[in-house]
């Protein structure tokens, strides 16, 4: 299928920094395609660029086939949630996604079909300045949404958003996509696109460092490791490399703990059963998708907390990063950024 998303050598800067610097890469319909980087990377202005909001330093931004600036603009095009606080705090959910239907030449009912949708339907009358986060994100996919549009952009979506919210905002991306629907969105956590995601693009310091599927991205992080406890290491070592697995023995002498690459977590679990071998614990670790993305952006993160992006960072062994401590998280260490929402 054809590109719907095509970036060609986009760049951007403002005064001496280079936010966007020669990027170039596409986005497939069909598929939710995450646009991964760490905090600066300049995933916000290159969205930005792709919406005609910010006119390019070089290069071009083209959605549909056409340069944006002689793209249709509107809602029925295209639908983008970039900052979901910038709204009316003093006009109700409902009032805010009448003005932006009426303002596109929608029908009124679309403004009941999407607060149905994001599940806010019981607060279409309330003002939005008592949403929640959470809320206000979901009302920006709202209006994402409202013009039924065959491409969607968004920015952070899941910032603010409860676990509930995370993975109702997964699936939903995930049905979009499945109608044939060009889905693009960003994030600084790679815990939050390899679950939702198809295909990465991954940017840092305002370049390109990966395009490519997560099945490619994970194989070259070197896949998703097993974790399997058993008191019968020895022998399940020697199945799972008959199976052409890669086992490292984890954790000090007789923990029994085996690191295992290559093989799923299913497929060990039954050729411990064919052998007749004890296994006491059966754990996929996610973490390595996320310390690959770190590995990558190690260099590239614009700001990081003191130590860089080393041991304190990393995800421990045993378990997840906690996103509270992805490098350069802006809580941390953002200074103020002039003129960035002006
Ligand atoms: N209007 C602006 N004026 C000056 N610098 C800007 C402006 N907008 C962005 N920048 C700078 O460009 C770089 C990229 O910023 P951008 O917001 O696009 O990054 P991002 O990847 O979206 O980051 P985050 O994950 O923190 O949202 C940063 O160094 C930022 O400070």
């Amino acid at each position: 299928m054809a590109d719907v998303i095509e970036v060609d050598e986009l760049t951007k800067k403002y005064g001496d920094k280079t936010a966007v610097d020669r990027l170039s890469f596409t986005v497939r319909p069909g598929q939710v395609t995450g646009f991964l980087g760490p905090n600066g990377a300049g995933k916000t202005t290159t969205l930005r660029l792709i919406l005609g909001l910010e006119r390019p330093t070089g290069g071009t931004a083209r959605v549909g086939g056409v340069p944006f600036a002689s793209h249709p603009r509107g809602l029925r095009h295209v639908g983008a949630l970039l900052d979901a606080q910038q709204v009316h705090g003093g006009r109700s959910a409902a009032a805010h996604l009448w003005a932006l239907a009426r303002g596109n030449g929608l029908p009124r009912r679309r403004v009941g079909e999407v607060l149905d949708e994001v599940g806010l339907a019981r607060a279409a009358g309330r003002r939005i300045g008592g949403f929640s986060l959470g809320m206000k994100q979901r009302l920006g996919i709202a209006a994402a949404l409202l013009g039924d549009p065959p491409v969607l952009l968004f920015d952070e979506p899941v910032n603010g958003m409860d676990a509930e919210g995370v993975r109702w905002t997964r699936r939903l991306l995930r049905r979009l996509a499945a109608e044939g629907r060009t889905v693009f969105l960003s994030s600084h956590l790679m815990g939050e696109l390899e679950n939702t995601a198809d295909r990465l693009v991954v940017i840092g310091q305002g370049r390109l460092l990966a395009a490519e599927s997560v099945r490619e991205f994970a194989a070259r992080a070197g896949g998703r490791t097993v974790v399997v406890g058993t008191p019968q290491a020895a022998e399940l070592t020697r199945v799972l490399v008959a199976e052409g697995a890669a086992v490292e023995p984890e954790g000090s002498a007789g923990a029994e703990r085996l690191a295992v690459t290559g093989l799923a977590a299913d497929r060990i679990g039954a050729l411990a059963l064919r052998h007749g071998l004890q296994v006491n614990e059966l754990t996929t670790r996610a973490a390595s998708l996320e310390a690959a993305f770190m590995d990558m952006t190690a260099d590239s993160a614009e700001y990081r907390t003191p130590g860089g992006p080393g041991a304190a960072e990393r995800p421990s062994p045993g378990g997840r990063p906690d996103p509270g401590r992805a490098p350069g998280r802006r809580d941390e260490a953002e200074p103020t950024r002039k003129g960035k929402d002006a």
